[in-house]
């Protein structure tokens, strides 16, 4: 099965073609990579696979299940896109105890062990406010994958880290990819895409075209 099925996909607003008629299957395992310049749709194609809009026309199917139709949300998810929703007064570790609550699948060990994974201490008792941008993103990577999810799904993933940063989640995007996630990554780095991804694939005013592929 496909992790990811995306058949004649539009999404018009206000009149304008966001989403032209895209379709695209992605297979489990692999590391997917789009880019193109701002304004593209990038993140509107992720916001339609991950339920987050509905289509105007044709549908997404991720794991055999519609979304919108047979679930809400893909059933196994991990996402950035844009703001994560993360609570300034708390701290990294209640943050994650919080989200970490409504599925109820991992321990407050796992927890712990997924921000010490990008380099974060589980302990620090600083408020989420008080982190600087990359330790804010290096918490949204944990809140991802620290769930196991079969779906990974990150806008500029390496946004705001420093180079040691940036090789941490390149490291631990490849061993997510070993056990078996499928990542879709949305980024301007060129080194991000070219690095990490299977397949590439280029976002042009809504349309997309595979690239390169079959590494
Ligand atoms: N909430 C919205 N309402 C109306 N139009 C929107 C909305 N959000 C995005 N758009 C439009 O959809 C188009 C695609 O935007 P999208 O955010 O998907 O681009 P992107 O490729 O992710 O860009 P970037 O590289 O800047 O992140 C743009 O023309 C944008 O103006």
């Amino acid at each position: 099965m496909n992790a990811v099925e995306i058949r004649n996909l539009t999404k018009i607003i206000r009149g304008k073609v966001i989403l032209n008629d895209i379709n695209l299957e992605l297979e489990q395992g692999k590391i997917y990579g789009f880019f193109g310049r701002n304004g593209s749709g990038k993140t509107m194609l992720f916001r339609a696979i991950c339920g987050l809009i509905k289509p105007t026309s044709g549908e997404v199917v991720v794991f055999g299940k519609r979304i919108g139709i047979d679930v809400s949300f893909p059933d196994s998810l991990g996402l950035i896109i844009e703001n994560v929703g993360l609570w300034g007064q708390w701290t990294g570790f209640q943050n994650l105890k919080f989200l970490a609550s409504i599925k109820n699948i991992i321990n407050d060990n796992e927890i712990r062990a997924a921000i010490k994974r990008v380099g974060l201490d589980p302990d620090d008792k600083r408020p989420y406010r008080k982190y600087s941008l990359g330790m804010k993103q290096r918490l949204a990577i944990a809140q991802a994958i620290m769930e196991r999810p079969q779906l990974i799904v990150l806008d500029e993933p390496t946004n705001s880290l420093d180079e040691e940063g940036v090789s941490l989640v390149r490291k631990i995007l490849l061993e997510e990819k070993e056990r078996g996630a499928t990542i879709l990554i949305a980024s301007h780095i060129k080194e991000d895409i070219d690095l990490l991804c299977d397949y590439k694939f280029k976002v042009d005013d809504g349309k997309v075209y595979c690239v390169e592929g079959g590494r």
